[in-house]
C-alpha cells in the first residue's frame, strides 16, 4: 500500500497539563470513564479531578483488571455503554491504556490517552496488545481510530518509576536499528523514508539526552532532558510505526527478546530491558560494530542488562543458549524482517559473542 499513516488527532505535552485536562477534554464530551489501576489512577487524581470538576464533565474510575484481555476491554465497553459515557479515559502504563484503548473501540468512544510513566508509545498508537488471562501474548489488533487526544504530564511522568523510564529508553531507541533493518530491503516510498528519519532523530535524541534524562527523573525533575527523551519514547517512537507502517517494523531484537523468555531466569526482567540485549545481538548479526560500541555505551549508562549475568542466567547453559537462538529463529519470529538469512547457529554465536564483548567493556570501564 503506498500511503499509509495513523496519527492522535491532539498530542498535548507539558508540565502539569492535567490542571488543563478539562479544558482540553470538555469539546470532546462531558461524561467520563477513567480507566487505570489503583495506583495511576491516584497519581492522577488531585490534579485531573480538579480540573474535570472546573469544565463540569461528569466522571468516575473503574479499575481495570490488570491484564490487557479481550474480556476485560469488551467488560468495560459494556460500561460505557450501559452507563451512556461519551469519552473514556485511559490512565497509566500500556496495560491500562491499551485496555481503554480496545473498550474504547468495542464502544465506539472517543479515547483520550494520559500516559503516566515513558515506558512506550501505547498512548500514541490506535494499536493494542492482548493477552490471555495467564499474561500469554495473544495478538496485536489494529484499530480504526488512533486516540483523540493524548495529553502527557512531565511533572507526573517525572514522579514515576525509574526503571520503566530506563527500559522505555532501551526500547525506543532500538525503533531505529529494526526499522532501518526491516526497511531494507523493500521498495522506499516518501513515508518510509520520513519515518527513517524520525526513527533516527528519535535515537539521536536517546543519545543526546537519555542519560541526563534518567539523572533527572531520578531526581524527580521534569527538566528538557526529560521532556525531549518523552517526546521521543511516547511520540515520535509512535509515528515510526504509525508512518512507516509495514516497512518500519521490529527485526531481530524483539525476537531475541522473545527468545529469552523461554528462561525463567529472564521473567522478572522490564520488556525493554531484555530488547536492549536483543538490540546488541542484533548488531552483532550485521556486523556493525561502530554502533555497537555506541550502543553498549548508552545501555550501560542507563543500567540496561549487557551481559547474560546481568539478565539474571549466569551461567546458562549452552542447550539453553540453543533454546533461546531457536525461538528467535521460528518462522513467525521477526527476525526474518533482517535483510539476510539467519540460522539458530548465527543467533547463538552473536548472543554469545555479544555477552563476551560486554564483559570486556566492563573490566575495562572499571
Ligand atoms: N499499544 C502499543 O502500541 C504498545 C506498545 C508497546 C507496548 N505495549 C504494551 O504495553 C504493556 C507494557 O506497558 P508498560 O511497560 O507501560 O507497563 P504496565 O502497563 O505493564 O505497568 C506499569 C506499571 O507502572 C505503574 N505506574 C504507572 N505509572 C506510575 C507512576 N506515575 N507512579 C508509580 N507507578 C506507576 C503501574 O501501576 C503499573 O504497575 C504491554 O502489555 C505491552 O504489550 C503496547
Ligand atoms: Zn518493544
Amino acid at each position: 500500500m503506498h500511503l499509509v499513516m495513523g496519527s492522535p488527532n491532539r498530542y498535548m505535552q507539558e508540565k502539569n497539563i492535567l490542571l488543563d485536562a478539562g479544558r482540553h477534554i470538555s469539546p470532546l464530551g462531558n461524561k467520563a470513564l477513567l480507566v487505570g489501576d489503583d495506583t495511576t489512577l491516584e497519581v492522577v487524581r488531585e490534579k485531573l479531578h480538579k480540573s474535570l470538576k472546573e469544565s463540569e464533565i461528569k466522571f468516575r474510575e473503574e479499575v481495570f483488571g490488570g491484564e490487557v484481555t479481550k474480556m476485560e476491554a469488551q467488560r468495560i465497553a459494556d460500561l460505557l455503554k450501559k452507563e451512556n459515557f461519551d469519552l473514556i479515559v485511559g490512565i497509566g502504563g500500556g496495560k491500562a491504556i491499551d485496555t481503554a484503548k480496545a473498550a474504547a473501540a468495542y464502544a465506539d468512544r472517543k479515547l483520550i490517552t494520559i500516559p503516566t510513566i515513558a515506558s512506550n508509545c501505547a498512548a500514541w498508537t490506535p494499536l493494542s496488545v492482548f493477552y490471555d488471562e495467564n499474561g500469554t501474548f495473544d495478538e496485536y489488533i489494529i484499530f480504526q481510530y488512533s486516540p483523540t487526544l493524548v495529553l502527557v504530564d512531565t511533572v507526573i511522568i517525572a514522579e514515576s518509576p525509574i526503571d520503566y523510564f530506563k527500559a522505555g529508553i532501551a526500547d525506543t531507541v532500538v525503533k531505529f536499528y529494526e526499522a532501518r533493518a526491516s526497511a531494507s530491503n523493500k521498495e522506499k516510498n516518501s513515508p518510509t523514508r520520513t519515518a527513517l528519519k524520525i526513527a533516527e532523530e528519535c535515537k539521536d535524541i536517546l543519545f543526546e539526552f537519555g542519560v541526563r534524562a534518567a539523572e533527572d527523573l531520578e531526581a524527580r525533575k521534569a527538566t528538557k532532558a526529560v521532556e525531549k527523551t518523552v517526546d521521543s519514547i511516547i511520540a515520535l517512537g509512535g509515528m515510526v510505526g504509525g508512518i512507516g507502517s509495514d516497512n518500519c517494523r521490529i527485526a531481530a531484537a524483539h525476537a531475541v527478546h522473545n527468545g529469552l523468555t523461554v528462561l525463567p531466569g529472564t521473567h522478572d526482567f522490564l520488556h525493554g530491558e531484555k530488547v536492549a540485549f536483543g538490540n546488541l545481538v542484533q548488531l552483532e548479526l550485521e556486523n556493525r560494530s561502530t554502533e555497537f560500541d555506541e550502543l553498549i555505551f548508552l545501555l550501560n549508562k542507563i543500567d540496561q542488562p549487557i551481559t547474560l549475568a546481568q539478565l539474571g542466567i549466569d551461567n546458562v547453559k549452552e542447550s539453553d543458549l540453543a533454546k533461546v537462538a531457536a525461538k528467535s529463529c521460528s518462522p513467525e519470529e521477526s527476525i526474518h524482517n533482517l535483510p539476510f538469512k539467519v540460522t539458530e547457529a548465527d543467533v547463538l554465536k552473536a548472543i554469545k559473542n555479544v555477552d563476551l564483548k560486554a564483559r570486556k567493556y566492563l573490566s575495562q570501564i572499571k
